[in-house]
């Protein structure tokens, strides 16, 4: 299943926010959207999961579903947002309510979803006993649950440590490897756009319009080997040159709104 942004523009009152944003996530393909602070990240991952309707353009799926999926896209979000009084399981098992699941398949997808993501010795635990690299891997086992054609992450792990950073990064690769699903990434960080994504789109600052599409000329198992750290370095250097004045000028903006 393919999603497009297809000629996105969207304000907010009189603060144009998005300017004609088109690009193309195809099936199982990793997408990663950067740009300067405030230049409209976030609310061009709303508009591409349907929670904001752009003032122009559109967001479109077009293909079918992956069998059984009851939600092509789903959030995975920076605080985690699970519910503090529910286990790991019942926060897992949450976006199945009021669905036409049986209990027995209810059980497989949410069985699956932990095993998937680490977490099947942790159903019976509440989040606030968890480190945050563990409540972030139940926030990406409630989306998994519905079975979804791509992901839409908003800084999924701005919120962690270096180290817990990394071996997240290692599971979203080996959950996104067959290729099944794709992903929206939203980042600051441009370390895990050239580790992550197959194509970077490089958003200039607000209002965020396409400043380039940067393919990543490496597949993402060649870039977990030890010797990927120097052409990954590369890859996020040319990154950030196209990044830095307009990531200077934003920030100045912000200082002095
Ligand atoms: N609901 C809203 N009402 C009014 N203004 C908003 C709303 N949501 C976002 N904005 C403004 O729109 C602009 C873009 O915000 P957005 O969060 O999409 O940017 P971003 O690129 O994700 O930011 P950051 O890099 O800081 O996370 C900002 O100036 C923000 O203050």
């Amino acid at each position: 299943m393919d999603l497009i942004a297809d000629h996105i523009s969207h304000r907010f009152g009189a603060l144009d926010v998005l300017d004609d944003v088109s690009f193309q996530v195809s099936a199982g393909e990793i997408v990663a959207i950067v740009g300067p602070s405030g230049c409209g990240k976030s609310t061009l991952l709303s508009i591409l999961g349907g929670l904001l309707r752009p003032a122009a353009g559109a967001a479109e799926l077009r293909g079918a579903p992956p069998a059984g999926s009851l939600n092509p896209l789903t959030f995975v979000f920076q605080d985690f947002a699970l519910l503090p009084w529910n286990t790991v399981e019942e926060n897992v098992a949450f976006p199945l309510l009021h669905t036409p699941l049986g209990a027995g398949e209810r059980r497989a997808v949410i069985d699956d979803a932990l095993r998937r993501t680490g977490l099947s010795d942790f159903r019976a635990t509440y989040p606030k006993q968890l480190s945050g690299g563990m409540r972030q891997r139940v926030g990406i086992a409630r989306a998994l649950a519905v079975r979804p054609a791509i992901l839409l992450m908003d800084e999924p792990l701005s919120a962690l440590d270096s180290q817990t950073r990394e071996l997240l990064m290692e599971d979203f690769v080996g959950l996104l490897a067959d290729g099944a699903m794709g992903a929206v990434y939203v980042t600051h960080n441009l370390e895990e756009a050239v580790r992550l994504a197959d194509r970077v789109v490089v958003l200039s600052r607000r209002p965020g319009r396409v400043r380039e599409i940067v393919t990543i000329p490496m597949t993402r198992a060649e870039r977990g080997a030890p010797d990927a750290r120097g052409p990954l370095a590369a890859l996020q250097g040319e990154l950030w040159s196209l990044i830095r004045k307009e990531a200077i000028d934003a920030e100045r903006e912000v200082q002095h709104a």
